[in-house]
């Protein structure tokens, strides 16, 4: 029996971070949605007791250090399970990148195991395992747009953003997340206007998204990779009309309202950076 999951990537249109907490992590507000790039994953039931990892990606690993494999395991720890599972990820969300491609990976299982195992558990009874390992997790579940707040793993669901296109370019560094809140000071930090998003997305009204669109984190990120800092200037000078680091980094996304623009960006990049994808939101829930 096999069971096939879609584990789409996200960017954060803002991410704000409120303060440090006493348990190490940062208390965020982050306006999250998912993109039409996704990894593939697929689950095989096993008769034997274990969980197989396999990928032809070079970048993931194929043991109990994936996100993936984390995920069965939990499942079958908590809830006492006898079962065994073989995973198969087709990788194309890059590594390390800020998209939540580990965490989409994990959250995918989560909702595969669910089935192919005949759980019967809730997208809330996931979404809250999801969120033991790593904060992405449970917005990953869900999908769709929504509003994450806590350490990122408390979600509301938002309306989906108006259409657009979005042009995501990944430089060749991987960037580690834990560093980038580690350097975070929160000194001279440009905080982006939360409700003003929600607002915008609940009116529909681009050029207000536009706007608003921020992450505290992309100043720590652009010191130690310039490279991010040139990105966005190409993509703002072919016409973007809104550009952003998504996450911890180090990809930069541009959305814009008219395809013509987006080509635009999207050829501007070329011989500028190799890792280029021209994709569309997803705007809601599929999964829930
Ligand atoms: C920055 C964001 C924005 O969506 O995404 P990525 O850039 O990783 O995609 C997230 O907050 C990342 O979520 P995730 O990648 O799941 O982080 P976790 O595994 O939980 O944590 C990795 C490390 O980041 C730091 N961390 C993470 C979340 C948070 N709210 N405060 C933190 O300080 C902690 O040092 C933690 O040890
Ligand atoms: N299934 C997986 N896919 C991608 N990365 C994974 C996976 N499992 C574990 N990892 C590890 O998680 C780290 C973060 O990866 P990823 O989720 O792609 O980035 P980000 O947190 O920036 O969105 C990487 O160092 C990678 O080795």
């Amino acid at each position: 029996m096999y069971v096939y999951e879609k584990a789409p990537a996200k960017i954060n249109l803002s991410l704000d971070v409120l303060y440090k907490r006493d348990d190490g992590f940062h208390e965020v507000e982050m306006v999250m949605t998912t993109i039409d790039l996704a990894d593939r994953i697929t689950l095989q039931l096993l008769e034997e007791d274990r969980i197989i990892i396999e990928s032809e990606s070079r970048f993931v690993p194929n043991d109990d250090r994936n996100l993936a494999y984390r995920a069965a395991k939990l499942v079958k720890d908590t809830y006492n399970l006898d079962a065994g599972v073989r995973i198969f990820i087709d990788k194309n969300i890059p590594v390390a990148a800020g998209l939540a491609g580990g965490s989409s990976d994990a959250a995918a299982v989560l909702r595969g195991v669910n089935r192919l195992w005949g759980l019967g558990l809730s997208m809330d009874e996931l979404a809250h395992l999801g969120s033991t390992i790593g904060s992405d997790v449970s917005f990953c579940v869900y999908g769709g747009t929504a509003i994450a707040t806590g350490r990122g793993e408390q979600i509301k669901e938002l309306p989906a953003p108006p259409s657009c296109w979005v042009v995501l370019a990944k430089p060749e560094i991987g960037v580690s997340t834990a560093t980038v809140y580690k350097k975070y000071s929160g000194e001279n930090a440009n905080h982006p206007n939360t409700e003003l998003m929600i607002g915008a997305l609940e009116h529909q009204d681009f050029s207000q998204l536009c706007d608003n669109v921020g992450n505290v984190l992309e100043s720590v990120t652009l010191e130690l990779h310039p490279e991010v800092r040139q990105i966005k200037e190409q993509m703002a000078q072919a016409g973007a009309d809104a550009v952003l680091m998504s996450g911890s980094g180090p990809t930069v996304f541009s959305l814009a309202r008219q395809e013509t623009r987006a080509h635009r960006i999207f050829n501007s990049l070329k011989g500028f950076c190799d890792e280029v994808y021209f994709v569309r939101m997803l705007g809601y829930r599929s999964n829930a």
